[in-house]
């Protein structure tokens, strides 16, 4: 049995499944099988007697954790429902959620605040601390502006310190802050005394309470870490420190951790990831938990599994002008197309000449599904939206927004939070009106000022408005058919039900599909989100559980399972299709223009810190490798002269990463012969040198 799994692999790989415990630190570029390394390894742990429950993998996101168990499933039927497979703020949640009271809950339940509710309390503590209000309806849409891009300012700073695992209480005992800093410690005092008082919690906050209570509470910290025999983190390279210390503290009975990584496709330094992660685990161990001289098992795997030379030879070169520690050539042995440069007059002819390939494509037999439009940014894929759409060509957009911020979602998710708390006027206000029931604003001020000042729960102040006579006919019908339903859900979940069973009911004996399916704008991502939260709905069927999930969840549904993919770089990790298309591939766009003018300003590259809270060019190269090495067998490079709207054009230059790929850019000769879309004003003849 178990040679069986080890037979497909190659001996690096296998090396990596089979290796004993301890600290194993796998370092895998990309497509060298990191994915079917931790899935095997799970595997043939099980085979060799372990017990599933005892060992725990991690993934970045909910779509990597469901795409392992998938696979995990396939390897071994039956037995992957009793493994751990969550993402890392999952494993926080579970563990606060089992000692929810030596961690301090009220109660069994994680209230984990939506990101407007916690603007909100933002919002509100910057008024009590600053004395700054948030400006009226009245007040210049200006100052509105810059109220919120202060909210979002001091948000960051705070995510930041929480990243790092810094509390309120570090941060303000510290005597050498600037005067700015403290101002902002004051207020992160503040926001956490007030999310407490109001039983909330936001993301940062998860991973922080999980570490708080392992290093304060040593039974607990013993009965985890006992319970995880077996841990195994993918895409460790995107982890940050307060994570880090978690998995120190989860593993520190046993002291099994495998971590698989790439330093070069770490991609989120803008979120806290530690610089340079897998080549400085050592130290950064050390430094998170306390203990000195820790010894690796080092594997490395450098076969490409997924793309051609050509392709990966341009891949390697743009990085290889990072600094890197442990720099590593991926090479695959499978030979190709050169990877192909497409220069544009404009960013529609751009998107044409994208749709007329891939139309060619289609009728050479190729299906849409296997081919993948990718771009740094979400408005630089706007033109190629239309233009695959004059071509009729079928094709899905990635969804822009995460899960949890999706509106859809986020009403789901507010009448699942009135069946376990009837009185959450924050959920009542968002649901009273979708779908529409006849109730006005002024109503629903109504409603919650009287569930508040009776001290009753929505069904009941719904049922007494309906008893004053006040309502219209059909007003009266809305507002006792929503008192019903909020009643049922309350049944239902104060029985603990089954979350399929509770989403059903508000999808579709509510009614909330259908209305939200047949509004005049109903929200692209309407189907996707329904699919997972079903996906959720099957992985945690305990209704508690299903929330905790539902409301961390970022990305989900990430390829897209009709037609040709349309998405970020960022959405396009750890993913594949034959034929790849990067557009935008411009100066500005990628690298983006923070990084370029944190280049500018000669930021030290591997003091993220010394940056704006992006990973100057360095990240934007590992972006533009992630982007290349997603192709099984061909990329293409795009880019446009010119871009914009209306009078605000600009001109633009093609990216310094396609000269790094040792590409060459079309000549202008060559971008002015190609086609001009109609109307289009013909572009002035430029010199060669383009950059
Ligand atoms: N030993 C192997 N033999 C044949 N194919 C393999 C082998 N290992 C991996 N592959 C294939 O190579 C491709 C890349 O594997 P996988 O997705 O596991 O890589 P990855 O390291 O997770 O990639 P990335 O980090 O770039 O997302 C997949 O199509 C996978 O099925």
């Amino acid at each position: 049995m178990i040679f069986q799994h080890l037979e497909p692999l190659d001996t690096a790989q296998r090396r990596a499944v089979g290796s004993a415990g301890g600290l194993v630190r796998v370092r895998a570029g990309a497509g060298t099988g990191k994915t079917r390394v931790l899935t095997t390894r799970i595997a043939y742990l099980i085979d060799s007697g372990v017990d599933p429950s005892t060992i725990f993998a991690t993934t970045f996101t909910k779509d990597a954790a469901l795409e392992m168990k998938g696979r995990v499933k396939d390897l071994i039927p039956g037995v992957v429902g009793k493994v751990n497979i969550c993402t890392l703020h999952s494993m926080a949640a579970r563990i606060l959620l089992e000692f929810w009271e030596q961690a301090g809950l009220p109660e069994r339940r994680l209230n984990i605040a939506e990101d407007s509710e916690a603007r909100e309390v933002l919002s509100h503590v910057v008024g009590e601390v600053r004395g700054r209000v948030k400006p009226g309806a009245e007040a210049s849409e200006e100052a509105n502006e810059q109220f919120q891009n202060d909210l979002s300012d001091i948000m960051k700073k705070i995510s930041r310190w929480k990243e790092n695992g810094i509390t309120a209480w570090e941060v303000n005992s510290n005597p050498d802050l600037s005067a700015e800093k403290k101002a902002v410690a004051e207020i992160y005092q503040a926001y956490q005394t007030e999310m407490l008082k109001r039983s909330l919690m936001d993301f940062g906050d998860l991973t922080m309470r999980a570490v708080g209570l392992l290093e304060t509470n040593h039974e607990v910290r013993w009965l985890v870490s006992n319970q995880v025999q077996w841990m195994l983190v993918d895409e460790f390279q995107d982890t940050n420190r307060v994570q880090l210390k978690l998995l120190s503290l989860v593993t520190s009975t046993h002291q099994n951790l495998l971590v698989v990584g790439d330093d070069d496709q770490s991609l989120y330094s803008f979120r806290g990831a530690l610089p340079f992660l897998m080549d400085n685990l050592n130290s950064y161990l050390e430094e998170v938990s306390g203990t000195g001289d820790i010894s690796i098992y080092d594997v490395s795997l450098v076969t490409n599994r997924r793309c051609t030379d050509q392709v990966l030879d341009a891949a390697n070169k743009i990085v290889g002008y990072n600094q890197r520690k442990i720099p590593k050539e991926l090479r695959s042995g499978r030979s190709g197309a050169p990877v192909a440069v497409l220069g544009s007059a404009s960013e529609t002819h751009e998107a044409e000449t994208v749709a007329a390939r891939v139309s060619e494509l289609i009728a050479s037999g190729v299906k849409p599904e296997e081919i993948a439009i990718l771009a740094r940014t979400g408005y630089a894929l706007e033109p190629v939206n239309r233009a695959l759409l004059r071509a009729k060509i079928p094709h899905t957009r990635q969804s822009m927004l995460p899960f949890r911020e999706r509106e859809e979602v986020l009403d789901v998710m507010a009448y699942l939070k009135l069946a376990l708390n009837h009185s959450d006027a924050h959920a009542f206000q968002r649901i009273a009106s979708r779908p529409a029931r006849g109730l006005g604003a002024v109503a629903i001020e109504t409603i919650i000022k009287m569930a508040a000042a009776n001290n009753v729960g929505f069904p009941h102040a719904l049922e007494a408005l309906a008893a004053t006579g006040v309502l219209t006919a059909n007003a009266k019908k809305g507002v006792l058919s929503l008192a019903r339903h909020l009643q049922v859900l309350s049944d239902a979940a104060s029985n603990l039900e089954d979350s399929k069973e509770l989403l059903a009911y508000v999808l579709d004996e509510i009614g909330y599909r259908k209305w939200a399916t047949g509004r005049k704008n109903a929200a692209p991502t309407l189907q996707l989100s329904f699919q997972a939260f079903r996906e959720i709905a099957e992985d945690t069927p305990a209704f508690i559980d299903f929330m905790t999930e539902s409301a961390l969840v970022g990305d989900i549904g990430g390829k897209s399972e009709i037609g040709v993919h349309l998405g970020t770089i960022h959405g396009a990790k750890g993913l594949e299709w034959d034929h790849v298309f990067l557009v935008a591939f411009e100066e500005g766009i990628l690298p983006s223009k923070r990084a370029l003018k944190e280049a500018a300003l000669g930021g030290d590259p591997s003091n993220p810190l010394a940056y704006h809270g992006g990973g100057g060019l360095q990240e934007e190269r590992r972006l533009a490798h992630v982007a290349l090495t997603r192709a099984r067998h061909t990329a293409t490079i795009s880019f446009a002269m010119a871009r914009g709207k209306g009078k605000t054009r600009s001109e633009s230059k093609p990216s310094r990463f396609i000269r790094e790929a040792g590409l060459i850019a079309p000549t202008t000769h060559q971008t002015l012969v190609m086609k001009q879309p109609a109307g289009a004003k013909k572009a002035k003849a430029r010199k060669p040198a383009l950059w």
